[in-house]
């Protein structure tokens, strides 16, 4: 049995990583060790079996002993601890949530539904980093998955509404407390029917922007507002997460060398965990909408083509609908004006399942079972 060490198990991305192992019954089939940063000796998770006391996630030694390694433990964590594993000689495979390793020359981004090709090429050629993808590109790639096998895709924008829980879980958290906030200041005037909408407005416009509003995470109001830029800022206009589009795209798709255009603006807003993005894609050729929709439906089981019509649209293309769910939703399928090569789409995926946890599962999984 394949010896696994978790690191960064209690975290939020850790903790939807061990709820899916759970319900896929994964740890009847590993020898799982649990590691941490900060509770040494402690208990770890429950599991369905005994399992050893939390060791130290920064001791080299007790990780060389694992067969593989899954971090969901931060960016930080794999800067500091993978190089000196390796130095030290070890040879197991490692699976990260974090973003250092992906564009590594080693390293292959998993998303398997999309890239088993890239992965099963990349193990028989002896890769042992495995590295799962920005949630926006893997949930955007989930959905369009039938296009882009189809090579139909000869450029994309890509515009998004990104979840607090991509920023941390105390940003999701600051988001409830603003919510709760804006709502405080003007609940004497909801209370009452005929209260005025703009003395609401005002009230609420006011709080938004007193220096008293809590905005400690995000540094501005996100409720009541969004934020039109995520991740670092590239000094060429482009911000860090739109960057990741064009390149993990291409990365996951193995076509670094025949890249597709890919471009955008991220943007983040009020929903809790799930992102959306509105896609133009510009078509390599003419092809009906109904084959499209049918190449899309049947890329894999989770990309749910939705009827490009108002009450489907409102209630199954939504992050109310999508969150805590593996499926991700593609609709608002639509020739624009600009042509019939022209193909408008919308997508919803849960950010915490396709676009972090579930890849690093079934690498796992692809992993046992071989
Ligand atoms: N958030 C996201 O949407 C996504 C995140 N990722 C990547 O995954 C990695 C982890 O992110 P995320 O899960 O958000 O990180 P968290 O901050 O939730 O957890 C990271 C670690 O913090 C420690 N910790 C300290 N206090 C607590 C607490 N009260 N509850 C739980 N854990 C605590 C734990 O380590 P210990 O047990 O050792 O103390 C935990 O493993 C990052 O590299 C991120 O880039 C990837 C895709 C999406
Ligand atoms: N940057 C993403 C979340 C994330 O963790 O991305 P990455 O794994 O590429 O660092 C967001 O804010 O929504």
């Amino acid at each position: 049995m394949l010896k696994v060490g978790f690191v960064g198990w209690r975290g939020m991305v850790g903790s939807v990583l061990m709820q899916r192992m759970l319900e896929e019954n994964d740890f009847a089939l590993i020898e799982p060790q649990f590691f941490t940063t900060s509770q040494v000796g402690g208990k770890g998770p429950n599991v369905g079996k005994d399992t050893p006391a939390l060791l130290d996630a920064k001791d080299i030694n007790a990780l060389k002993a694992m067969d593989a390694i899954v971090s969901c433990q931060g960016g930080d964590y794999t800067t500091e601890v993978f190089p000196q594993l390796r130095a030290a000689g070890w040879n197991g495979h490692w699976i990260d949530a974090a973003s250092t390793l992906r564009m590594e020359k080693d390293a292959v981004i998993v998303l398997d539904p999309v890239n088993m090709h890239v992965i099963q090429d990349a193990y028989a050629q002896g890769t042992k980093n495995w590295v799962g993808g920005n949630c926006t590109v893997s949930l955007m790639l989930m959905a369009l998955n039938g296009l882009f096998k189809a090579d139909l895709v000869e450029w994309a924008t890509s515009m998004t509404y990104q979840a607090a829980s991509g920023a941390g879980a105390q940003n999701m958290r600051e988001l409830l407390n603003q919510m709760g906030e804006a709502h405080r200041v003007a609940s004497s005037f909801l209370k009452d029917p005929a209260s005025a909408i703009l003395d609401i407005d005002r009230e609420v416009a006011g709080t938004l922007r007193d220096e008293r509003f809590p905005t400690a995470h995000f540094g501005v109001p996100l409720a009541g507002s969004l934020i039109p830029w995520i991740d670092k800022d590239l000094g060429n206009g482009q911000s860090k997460e739109e960057w990741k589009g064009g390149v993990e795209t291409n990365k996951i798709l193995g076509r670094e060398a025949n890249p597709v255009l890919i471009d955008g603006l991220c943007v983040r807003i009020g929903a809790m965990r799930c992102h959306s993005q509105a896609l133009t894609i510009k078509l390599k050729k003419d092809v009906p909408l109904d084959e499209i929709s049918q190449m899309l439906a049947e890329a894999n089981q989770w990309a749910k083509v939705v009827p490009n019509e108002r009450e489907a649209s409102m209630r199954e293309l939504t992050p109310a609908a999508v969150t805590g769910t593996l499926i991700t939703p593609v609709g608002r399928l639509r020739k624009l004006n600009m042509g019939n090569d022209y193909l408008s789409a919308f997508t919803v995926g849960d950010q915490l399942l396709w676009g972090a946890a579930e890849p690093l599962r079934r690498m796992l999984r692809i992993l046992i079972e071989k």
